[in-house]
């Protein structure tokens, strides 16, 4: 008898083929995105979940008493409770390594557009605004041989280095709670403390995990320190930043400008301050938003589940749970 699964989100014809052929498939019909409450009374009998930041915690897990497995499809795994899938032995995998270059690409594309205010300038000209003897007004920043700071050098922060040194001839700088000498070494990536990394970069771009510690890991304290003309980009998730310190800090003018995928209200509100200001570029949550990479990270998220079912080793289990499924 194939195992059975409910499949909390819309995928790609591919994932959900695969799926079909190994599992008996229940799927959310909407309206909307489902939500955790929702999620708890659909589970029923089902011995795997496919997710998408649909918090998971002890009462969704107790709500399905079989199961085993909860596939997280997305890089970023903030919302799963490990505390409670480790109590429960449910092992928990989610979609990293396939997203890594899309992703990268858009931070590039964040930086590069808040740097030369490209959203802006293409309002202004739709607009009929411009003007001749305006050219002052529409400079924007060098982005070329500028300091960038990524805080948070994993996985999705080594590929953005590369663009920035290779193509950009940027100086990277990281920090991270560990040293990597290997990527230092590889990618020419200077190591300092946070303090550091902000009062020096021309570019901070935030990229970690959102975890108890990183939680408004961005203050008015860490805007405070950046420069003047620097630029913030944020890719990690929203509660990285206390987004009421970056409006301050917007405002006034403590800072140059940000480029924004992720807030801490998602989809922010079409009343947020941020929104009203010319000077922060803003994007959906859309870092892997492409279409090949959405099918990559549904038969990455299709094969983890199939895989922790039929008693193969999920290739990507969350690192945290590891020691105990491995
Ligand atoms: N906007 C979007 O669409 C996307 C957003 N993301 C987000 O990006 C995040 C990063 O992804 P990825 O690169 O794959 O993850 P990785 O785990 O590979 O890298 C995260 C890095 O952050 C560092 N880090 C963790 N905690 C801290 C801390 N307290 N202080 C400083 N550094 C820290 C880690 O180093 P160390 O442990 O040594 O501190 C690690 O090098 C995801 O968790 C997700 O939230 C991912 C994909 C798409
Ligand atoms: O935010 C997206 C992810 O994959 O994490």
């Amino acid at each position: 008898m194939k195992p059975l699964v409910y499949i909390a989100r819309e995928l790609p014809e591919e994932a959900a083929e695969f799926l079909e052929q190994h599992c008996e498939c229940r799927y959310w019909q909407g309206p909307g995105d489902i939500t955790d409450a929702k999620l708890a009374e659909e589970v029923g009998e089902a011995e795997g979940l496919l997710v998408t930041g649909t918090p998971i915690h002890e009462k969704v897990l107790a709500a399905g008493p079989n199961l085993r497995v909860v596939a997280n499809l997305s890089a970023g795994y903030n919302n799963l409770d490990l505390q409670a899938l480790k109590e429960r032995r449910i092992v928990a995998t989610h979609t990293p390594y396939v997203l890594d270059d899309t992703v990268a690409d858009l931070a590039m594309a964040l930086l590069l557009a808040s740097a030369r205010r490209v959203p802006e300038l293409d309002r202004l000209v739709k607009a009929g605004q411009w003007k001749k003897g305006m050219d002052a007004e529409l400079y924007g920043l060098d982005v070329h041989h500028k300091r960038l700071g990524i805080i948070g050098m994993g996985r999705i922060g080594e590929v953005v280095a590369r663009r920035a040194s290779l193509g950009f001839e940027m100086d990277v700088a990281y920090y991270n709670r560990r040293r990597k000498p290997e990527a230092e070494e590889r990618l020419g990536l200077t190591y300092c403390g946070l303090e550091e990394l902000l009062s020096t970069s021309d570019f901070v771009l935030l990229l970690t995990p959102l975890t108890p510690e990183t939680r408004h890991l961005m203050d008015e304290a860490q805007f405070k320190l950046m420069k003047q003309n620097a630029v913030f980009i944020n890719v990690s998730r929203g509660e990285t930043v206390r987004e009421e310190a970056l409006v301050k800090a917007l405002e006034e003018k403590w800072i140059a400008g940000a480029g924004l995928d992720v807030y801490e209200q998602e989809p922010v509100s079409p009343d947020h301050p941020l929104l009203r200001m010319d000077h922060v570029v803003t994007l959906p949550h859309i870092g892997s938003a492409t279409a090949e990479t959405r099918i990559n990270m549904a038969m990455s998220a299709a094969k983890n589940l199939v895989n922790a079912l039929t008693g193969q080793s999920p290739l990507d289990i969350v690192p945290e749970l590891r020691p105990y499924f491995l």
